[in-house]
């Protein structure tokens, strides 16, 4: 199946393929040897997917789009003051060959060639002749391949240029063009020449979209900060004098030349590239203008027209009960848990936390009830905002100075998320991290437990009276199971159960505490005196699970031979037993649903 944005673009490259309008740049002799029927464009998503149609692997000279690009290196390598102290950020309103300089002699933009003539100049001051080689060498990162050059258009707009040459002396005059004249046009000349196609637009484009990283080689190029500078140019003057119809109209910064190509940037969303000769009297590509202001109108993809509602991203907001950990709790624990419901207040978030939307989260969590451990889930948050960092600040700052302890989840030192989290964590104490929410909730729990009430219990040793799967047996028929039973010990840290061994036998606990692991090493359950495990060797003959003592463990262990014996002789106990398995494996499918439940939310 064709992928809905393919097809979209299948179609509008038919349709716009019909219009003969427009003129093929001439003012340049070798741009006129363009076929004038060459269309292609292309789209690369911030996944570094990119979609073609039409001509998009057809080589044409980049032009004024180098413009944008040339800007950017400019920023990242002799930083904004320099940059800006030569060149304007205004709109000239005029054309992109425009002699005409701001009344204090500078360039209007670097959009225009006086801007982007100066903006070589800066580069070939600082890097003297290696200024062309790391132009090239930019400019094919942002492409992710090594770009050519069009000899030939080079010699014919250098032979032809004398407006540029005008535009050059006339900034010497006026200290904005510092060194070597001819050098400085010989860049720019050289940088126009460069060739790419649609699809290397696209990728440009779409490396501007992301933040500067390039979506298909992952390299970062350019700092963010750049990218906005670059991109806010492009807003206000990328399409020279159509630049304010073309803001209203498709709201996307864009950058055209007049080889025929065109990018547009959509930040966070694609970036676009398209590739067609003939060109608007404002210089800009006809066809490649269609499919742009197609683009942006059927997906309704301006800038300026957004709206999210910023309320989804808290996906669930609840108080924890006994239910919500891992651990099988005792009864009493259960009990004090269930009274104490209000201390655990868990937030699951979801989705990246923006300005917006950790503003209304700070706003959730200072109302509601005061509990003392913030438990608060990011395993669907991808990533923290500068803005919505400095916002959480104070919201933790907040928090803890009442006195509340703040639990983050759902992330891991390799997140992006990691940063944020180990600032929060070193200016205060009250701040913690765990990998899963589930050993978050369990902590806080453990917590909770120990404030309210200790922890005594897990020291004492339980008696086969406690036990749920002998429940409703006399002393008697008690004291003769304990006498089919070996007493066992084991070591911290020792290996009970093996997953995959045969399953002959089941354990009581008595005393300490067990974990059942996958072998994956993800914890089931944990267990503590009073509890049974391995018991559904009654019913299979397989391990299913690993069983390690976390602590120094006591229990009785029971062979299932033994029990089959005691069955012969005993059946309506052994009756009971099955009852009480039933109804032990009855409640951990409760337990499983609720989980299932939990987690299928998002
Ligand atoms: N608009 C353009 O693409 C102009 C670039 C061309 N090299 C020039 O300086 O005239």
């Amino acid at each position: 199946m064709t992928s809905p944005l393919q097809e979209f673009l299948k179609q509008r490259h038919a349709a716009f393929k019909t219009d003969d309008s427009g003129a093929v740049a001439d003012y340049i002799p070798e741009l006129t040897k363009a076929n004038p029927a060459h269309f292609g464009a292309s789209l690369a998503t911030m996944d570094g997917h990119v979609y073609e149609i039409g001509d998009s692997a057809v080589p044409f000279t980049i032009q004024s789009i180098s413009k944008a690009f040339v800007f950017a290196l400019a920023l990242e390598r002799l930083g904004q003051e320099r940059v800006e102290k030569a060149i304007g950020v205004e709109p000239s309103g005029e054309a992109f060959n425009s002699i005409r300089l701001t009344t204090d002699n500078r360039p209007f933009n670097p959009m225009v060639n006086a801007g982007a003539i100066a903006c070589s100049g800066l580069i070939h001051h600082a890097e003297g002749n290696g200024a062309f080689e790391l132009i090239h060498e930019t400019l094919s990162r942002f492409a992710g391949r090594k770009l050519d050059i069009d000899d030939d258009v080079y010699l014919s707009e250098r032979a032809t240029g004398d407006r540029n040459r005008a535009i050059a002396w006339l900034l010497h005059n006026y200290d904005v063009l510092k060194c070597d004249v001819d050098g400085v046009l010989d860049v720019y000349f050289r940088q126009c020449a460069v060739l790419v196609t649609a699809r290397d637009l696209a990728v440009m484009a779409a490396t501007l979209a992301n933040g500067g990283r390039n979506p298909v080689t992952g390299e970062q190029i350019i700092s963010p900060y750049v990218v906005s500078r670059t991109l806010s140019v492009m807003t206000s003057s990328g399409m020279y004098d159509y630049a304010g119809e073309w803001i209203y109209r498709v709201g996307i910064p864009a950058k055209s030349g007049v080889g025929g190509g065109i990018i547009a940037s959509l930040p966070a969303q694609l970036g676009l590239g398209t590739f067609s000769p003939k060109l608007d009297d404002h210089g800009n590509s006809v066809r490649g203008l269609k499919m742009c202001e197609a683009l942006s109108s059927h997906y309704g993809l301006h800038v300026l027209s957004r709206a999210d509602d910023i309320r989804t991203c808290i996906i669930a907001d609840y108080n924890a009960t006994g239910l919500s950990s891992r651990r099988n709790r005792m009864p009493s624990e259960l009990k004090l848990l269930e009274e104490r419901s209000g201390e655990i207040r868990i937030v699951e978030l979801v989705g990246a936390l923006s300005f917006a939307t950790m503003d209304f989260v700070s706003r959730r969590l200072a109302e509601g009830d005061r509990a003392s451990f913030i438990l608060i889930d990011l395993r669907r948050t991808p990533s923290v905002s500068d803005a919505a960092a400095l916002l959480a600040d104070k919201v933790i700052e907040g928090l803890t100075q009442r006195g509340a302890m703040l639990v983050f989840s759902g992330f891991d030192k390799s997140s992006p998320l990691w940063p944020s989290m180990a600032a929060w964590m070193e200016r205060s104490p009250n701040v913690r991290h765990f990998g899963l929410l589930e050993d978050a909730i369990e902590w806080a729990e453990d917590q909770v437990i120990f404030r309210y009430g200790g922890f005594e219990y897990h020291e004492s040793t339980s008696h086969l009276n406690e036990q749920s799967l002998l429940s409703g047996l006399s002393e008697d028929e008690l004291e003769e199971i304990a006498d089919l039973c070996h007493a066992r010990d084991y070591k911290t840290g020792e290996r009970i159960i093996h997953a995959g061994d045969s399953a002959a036998s089941l354990f009581f606990l008595q005393r300490g505490v067990v974990s059942i692991k996958l072998q994956s090493g993800a914890r089931l359950a944990s267990l503590l005196p009073g509890m049974v495990f391995g018991e559904m060797a009654l019913i299979d003959d397989k391990r299913t699970a690993d069983v390690w003592a976390d602590t120094p463990v006591q229990c009785l262990e029971l062979s299932v031979d033994a029990y089959r014996r005691y069955r012969s002789t005993h059946p309506h106990c052994a009756e009971r037993m099955m009852a009480n398995l039933a109804k032990l494996l009855a409640g951990r499918l409760v337990l499983a649903n609720t989980k299932v439940e939990l987690l299928s939310a998002y």
